[in-house]
């Protein structure tokens, strides 16, 4: 039997979760479920300037919204927790002492600003700034100096002179990078705490991880943490490095762009269903076989294969997005329809928050006009905007309607045969329309149309009787009263 597939998430808890971070996660959780692996979740918080209040909790709440559960973390009272670096320091304190104790990690005593000066030569001189080793052999007597002065050190990894790092990249294949195009590196700051790449070396050996599968940025972190797996005598993960995924600019997605739709939770709150996420999400930067595009979490488990990740960048389309929650909008029930799309009509004060059973009914029929054409909860406003306002402006594609010859005559026809209605069914409103035909000898869109537009401002929309019913007497008639004496 082959190693246990275990893997990890790890993000930083520098903001909220985007599509592209649900990407990166989504994808090591069907790999591993796709293999009977473990599915790990780990916070990276060891850059205390960059984290953010509540950004580790939106990853871990909008991964579960989406459907993903982890298998392994700290015990937070019974539940799993994330493991997180900040609380795994006494772990990574061993390590760095026994690469002291064995003289492949030194104390480096360069101040800020003389290592700035450095790079700045470097650069004069038309080289790419990396770190001298200026303090890779101090004497005793120098480190003497540095302790009088108060200086404190950091702890950088002694990189071994002319190897070749080579890894074979699940998305990429063979990656190479020599160890000469690497200065001494910071293994531990000046404050004591581990950087990012020493902690995910130490961490992804502890916790057994066996696929490393991230984005692509990480390339070239991967020798050094693969230096750290050399230097104990460990066997690396297999990495794989997939594409990142950018916005419509073609920048990547990244936490800090606070401003633009792109995070899970915003498309929580527009009504998005997290099924039609996370087709949509599998759907970037991988491809099943075949043409179809509509799975269930199940069967992405089934049919995954990190051999179909693609090798370009994928562009975040919102508009496929919104078209594929549609196809999910259309199979749920009219219930769940009604739970993703109300809390939007009442917000915009469309609809009081205490409704009785009849204003619950029309609501509820209401969004059942639009079961089929709505994208996703919040768009129910836009919809429905004809039924909350008195009054409508005919625009110019109504008005080419409006000012055919035979309108008047199909109105005054239809508003008379309204008028005499008893009751205000759908079945019944549809018998008026045919008894105007009747009357008027106009049929088809000559018929329809003039009544569409003129009680309901558009030309296409939903089915005209149930249109009208919804709209009620009042409505109805003023509307019809309206354009006929503006058409006049
Ligand atoms: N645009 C993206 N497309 C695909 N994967 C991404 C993208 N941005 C981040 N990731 C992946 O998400 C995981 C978590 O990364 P991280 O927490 O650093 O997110 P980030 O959005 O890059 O944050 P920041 O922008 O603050 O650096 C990493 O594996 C990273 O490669």
């Amino acid at each position: 039997m082959g190693k246990e597939v275990r893997v990890r998430y790890a993000p930083s808890p520098t903001g909220h979760l985007h599509i592209g971070n649900a990407r990166t996660a989504l994808f090591n959780y069907l790999y591993a479920k796709h293999l009977g692996g473990s599915f790990i979740i780990r916070t990276e918080d060891t850059d205390d300037k960059r984290n953010v209040e509540g950004g580790e909790e939106s990853q871990l709440r909008y991964l579960k919204w989406l459907g993903l559960e982890w298998d392994e973390g700290a015990d937070i009272g019974g539940e799993y927790g994330p493991y997180r670096q900040t609380e795994r320091l006494d772990i990574y304190q061993k390590y760095v002492d026994e690469l002291l104790e064995r003289g492949l990690a030194y104390k480096c005593y360069m101040t800020e600003e003389e290592l700035e000066a450095e790079r700045e030569e470097q650069r004069a001189n038309g080289q790419v700034p990396k770190y001298s080793g200026a303090h890779r052999d101090l004497t005793e007597d120098q480190i003497k100096q540095f302790e009088v002065e108060g200086r404190t050190p950091s702890i950088r990894f002694r990189v071994p002179g002319n190897k070749t790092y080579l890894f074979n990249d699940i998305v990429r294949g063979n990656i190479t990078f020599e160890s000469s195009d690497f200065g001494d590196w910071v293994m531990v700051k000046k404050n004591g705490i581990p950087t990012y790449n020493f902690a995910v070396a130490i961490d992804d050996h502890q916790m057994k991880i066996s696929h490393v599968l991230r984005g692509e940025e990480h390339i070239s972190n991967t020798p050094k943490q693969m230096m750290i797996f050399e230097a104990f005598g460990w066997d690396a993960p297999q990495y794989g490095h997939m594409t990142l995924i950018l916005n419509e600019n073609r920048k990547k997605l990244s936490k800090r762009d606070e401003h633009i739709l792109q995070f899970i939770e915003q498309y929580k709150n527009l009504g998005y269903i997290p099924e039609a996420l996370f087709n949509f999400i599998t759907l970037l930067g991988w491809s099943p076989v075949g043409e179809e595009e509509l799975f269930t979490q199940e069967e992405f488990i089934k049919i995954f294969d990190p051999e179909r990740l693609s090798t370009s960048p994928a562009i975040f389309d919102p508009a496929k997005l919104k078209w594929m929650n549609n196809q999910y909008i259309k199979q749920a029930s009219l219930e769940e329809v009604v739970e993703l799309s109300l809390p939007h009509l009442i917000e915009a004060g469309n609809l009081p928050t205490d409704m009785d059973a009849d204003q619950k009914e029309w609501a509820v029929n209401l969004i059942s006009l639009y079961h089929e054409q709505l994208s996703y909860g919040a768009e129910i406003v836009e919809l429905t905007e004809l039924f909350f306002k008195p009054e409508i402006n005919y625009n110019e594609e109504a008005m080419v309607v409006l000012k055919e010859e035979q309108v008047p005559e199909v109105l005054e026809g239809f508003l008379e045969q309204f008028s005499n209605l008893e009751e205000l069914s759908p079945e019944a409103i549809k018998a008026s329309i045919k008894a105007t035909q009747k009357a008027t000898k106009h049929k088809g869109k000559k018929l329809f149309m003039p009544i569409r537009v003129a009680t309901t401002g558009q030309v296409h929309g939903p089915e005209l009787p149930n249109a009208i019913h919804l709209l009620g007497e009042d409505i109805v008639k003023a509307r019809l009263e309206n354009v006929l004496e503006l058409i006049k």
